[in-house]
């Protein structure tokens, strides 16, 4: 935690000017609104934000330190609140739950100065609420302001010795269940474990990828101002700026993509196929990052990629990705493939199936889901993901190759369900080593015969991949 850590606000004696007609400084006030949105109506940060920051015409240092403020809260909000509820006799209401929140982490995680954190909380607090909510947030911010972050965690962090998944949970900021699983699925290194749960806790950079065929990585460095990549032949890192000012973005030349998807979707068109290699399958597609990368692989080699996506919004996303592509989208359920007459069984020399999960190994990119996930959503997802697996299997024609991936690095949803469709198919399937088909040298893949990707070893999201070959 504390990438970064602004002074911004703090740093000045009195921080951010207020604005007219706010209750406090337009950073604040619009991190505030974008942490009640998540609290009340379930909104997403990262598409929440940008919005208001625009509305509100941030830029440079004020869109930072809102950014910071809004992310760093959200992310840390267990811990937050572990804290505040130390402090509180009676339950907050939601918004000056959600004040205190943003109070604290800059008490806590910021070099805001203690007096600009409390005072700008007990104004949003009277102006958003009541005088009397501002009086309780007062003593509430006086004595959470008493003791550093250190402090705090040695009084409600589980002992270190008892439970040491729920201390590096509190102390991460972290449920102690993804603690957990991310143990199941890293091993028991607790330095390691600590750098991953670090590494979530970052923003990461933003990555281009060079359609194959359209730009290449040297031409998009030199439009963009990037560098590249460390492991994609495609990548390219921004260094900042907005990518959706790039031309080769607007003429389907590039398009935003994590590295670790960029390697996943290359893989699986790299693998060998003896004989013909010109339909290709995306079976669930929404967005559509990978199937451009697969489009454009796909009009380099004459191959044709079918796109289906189940929701009709995200299908014409597809759409809008892949326009200029080989790539046509079926608002479709995958899991119709033998009673839809265009997922004929057998008919495809590649599949995709870019499965819908848990989303654990993207922490850093969406800073209020590790609190909004929960073990409870993982039955109904296995479920949907063997299905689609299944399917997928049914899809490709004898000789020809899965690729199942997941954005979560959780073994229930990663090699348990490739073992339980190796077990459970009636169709024969070999499982290839994956780690062949990422890049010459690129350490830290593991035993295999399946890749996982890590944000701390390789940069990326903790993509997982695994290649099957239908044999019969
Ligand atoms: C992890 S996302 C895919 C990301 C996409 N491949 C990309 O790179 O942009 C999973 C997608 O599967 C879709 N999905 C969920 N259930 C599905 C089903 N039964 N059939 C087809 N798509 C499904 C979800 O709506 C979601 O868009």
């Amino acid at each position: 935690m504390g990438a970064g850590r602004p002074d911004r606000g703090g740093g000045e004696a009195r921080g951010p000017a207020k604005r007219p007609n706010l209750p406090v400084d337009a950073p604040r006030f619009v991190a505030f609104q974008v942490i009640r949105a998540v609290s009340d109506n379930d909104a997403y940060a990262n598409l929440a934000l940008p919005g208001l920051l625009r509305e509100r015409q941030l830029s440079g240092l004020d869109a930072a330190f809102a950014t910071e403020l809004t992310y760093g809260t959200l992310r840390s909000l267990g811990t937050l609140d572990r804290i505040i509820d130390r402090n509180v006799d009676r339950e907050p209401d939601s918004a000056v739950r959600d004040a205190l929140r943003m109070g604290a982490y800059q008490l806590l995680y910021t070099r805001v100065p203690p007096h600009a954190a409390v005072d700008t909380t007990v104004t949003l607090v009277r102006e958003t609420v009541n005088d009397g909510a501002a009086k309780f947030a007062n003593a509430i911010m006086r004595r959470v302001s008493e003791h550093t972050l250190e402090d705090w965690l040695a009084t409600v962090a589980p002992d270190a010795a008892e439970n040491p998944a729920g201390n590096l949970a509190a102390r991460t900021a972290h449920p102690e269940w993804i603690v957990r699983a991310f143990t199941d699925a890293l091993g028991k290194d607790a330095a390691e474990i600590t750098e991953l749960l670090e590494a979530d806790n970052v923003r990461p950079p933003v990555h281009l990828a060079a359609r194959p065929g359209r730009i290449t990585q040297e031409e998009l460095m030199a439009e963009s101002g990037g560098s590249a990549g460390q492991w994609s032949p495609y990548a390219v890192t921004l260094a900042g700026g907005d990518p959706g000012a790039l031309s080769s973005i607007h003429k389907g030349r590039s398009h935003v993509q994590d590295e670790g998807s960029q390697l996943v979707a290359t893989a699986v068109v790299n693998v060998p196929v003896q004989g013909q290699d010109d339909r290709w399958l995306d079976l669930c597609a929404g967005p559509g990052g990978k199937a451009g990368l697969l489009g454009a692989f796909g009009a380099e080699r004459g191959a044709d990629v079918l796109a289906v996506e189940v929701t009709e919004h995200r299908a014409e996303l597809v759409a809008k990705a892949t326009r200029g592509l080989p790539v046509y989208v079926k608002h479709a359920d995958g899991r119709t493939v033998g009673h839809d007459p265009d997922l004929v069984e057998q008919g495809f020399d590649r599949v995709l199936v870019d499965a819908p999960c848990t989303g654990l190994g993207a922490l850093r990119r969406r800073p209020e889901a590790r609190w909004r996930r929960m073990p409870s959503d993982l039955p109904p997802l296995t479920k949907l993901q063997r299905e689609l697996l299944a399917a997928a299997v049914r899809a490709v024609r004898v000789g020809g190759i899965v690729g199942y991936v997941t954005c979560s690095p959780h073994v229930t949803e990663t090699r348990m369900t490739v073992m339980e469709t190796l077990r459970k198919s009636k169709i024969p399937l070999e499982l290839l080593d994956a780690r062949e088909f990422m890049p010459a040298g690129m350490p830290g893949l593991g035993d295999g015969p399946t890749v996982q990707l890590w944000p701390h070893r390789h940069g990326t999201d903790a993509m997982f991949l695994a290649l099957l070959r239908r044999v019969g």
